[in-house]
């Protein structure tokens, strides 16, 4: 759906921001562009919707060369968030939303049905909180309204940058598992951007980790943070506490998905440590290993990457509520 072939940016200054990038994000795939600041992830983002143009390479959007597109008519179809929400101060939530369907000549009627519908979806309700101004909400419920008007004009592509920095950590939580809810109906294809490793591994289907200007890891979050692909990426996931985590949490049955009847290559007792799991689960191409109960031997499911995924949310959530 996105394609980025070769692409450099280098700014007048000389500053090579993106050096030879390629990578592709499929349909309805969310993709978190993490690294530390300054490494190219916002000029990256920004050349999806040409507010950047790349010195060299091309980015295709569904096959086309967007730089054949009208800048316009493309930024139609790609929704952008950014953590500033960027809302009209003078508009209300409901008008706000429904802004870019206006524009582009929904009726007025239909484009504020719209957006009463995807505030609703957003958590806001509309008949409390349409009424309101920008300044008369919580940060977190204005990031929600920028989320929702991303939404308006339903297009196929979501570029967020930072979308939920600006808020607690507890709000920031909530807003993400809110997302993802909301991301399992709706299916964009969206490059996220976050510098923060647990945003990262929460939300994407995969993750690029950047270094200055290229991308040094692609994979799926259980395999970046299980094998990391050099130095580079071990020394930036290893400085946070999700790898950590691995060591500590058990693999426990709620993490499994049933057997379906074909035994696995290799099977480890429940219980186990994630990092041991994952381990088992990298030496081998299934995607899946079996998970023992140790007492009896039988099989009580089998662990993808998912459930690693999901287990290593479990543990997150349980260590957050316990501090
Ligand atoms: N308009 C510009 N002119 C010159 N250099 C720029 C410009 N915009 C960004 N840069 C430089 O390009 C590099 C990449 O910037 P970019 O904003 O893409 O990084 P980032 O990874 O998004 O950083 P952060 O996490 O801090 O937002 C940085 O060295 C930055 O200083």
């Amino acid at each position: 759906m996105i394609r980025f072939e070769h692409v450099t940016k280098r700014y007048a200054d000389g500053t090579t921001a993106v050096d030879d990038l390629s990578f592709e994000v499929a349909e309805g795939e969310l993709v978190t562009l993490v690294g530390p600041s300054g490494c190219g992830k916002t000029t990256t983002m920004k050349m999806v919707n040409r507010l950047v143009e790349p010195t060299s390479g091309r980015i295709l959007l569904g096959g086309e060369d967007i730089a054949a597109a009208d800048p316009v008519q493309l930024r139609r179809r790609i929704g952008y968030v950014i953590q500033q929400v960027g809302l009209f101060p003078h508009k209300t939530v409901l008008e706000n939303t429904a802004t870019v369907p206006q524009l582009v000549g929904t009726p007025k009627a239909a484009a504020r049905a719209r957006a009463a519908e995807l505030l609703e979806l957003v958590g806001l309700d509309p008949s409390v909180y349409g009424g309101r101004y920008p300044a008369q909400l919580s940060g977190g419920q204005r990031q929600r309204v920028g989320v929702a008007r991303a939404l308006a004009a339903d297009p196929p592509v979501l570029l967020m940058d930072e979308p939920f920095g600006a808020v607690d950590p507890v709000v920031r939580e909530r807003l993400q598992n809110e997302f993802l809810a909301l991301q399992k109906t709706v299916r964009k294809t969206i490059l996220l951007v976050t510098h923060d490793l647990e945003e990262a591994v929460r939300l994407g289907d995969r993750i690029a980790v950047y270094g200055a200007g290229t991308i040094e890891q692609f994979d799926r979050p259980a395999a970046v943070l299980g094998a990391p692909a050099n130095a580079y990426v071990a020394s930036f996931v290893g400085a946070d506490r999700g790898l950590k985590r691995l060591a500590v949490t058990p693999v426990r049955a709620a993490d499994l998905e049933p057997a379906d009847g074909t035994a696995p290559e290799a099977t480890v007792p429940l219980g186990s440590s994630l990092r041991e799991a994952l381990a088992a689960l990298l030496r081998q191409d299934a995607g899946r290993i079996g998970v023992a109960d140790p007492e009896s031997g039988r099989l009580a499911g089998v662990l993808t990457p998912q459930g690693v995924h999901r287990a290593l949310r479990r543990a997150e959530s349980a260590e957050d509520g316990g501090s």
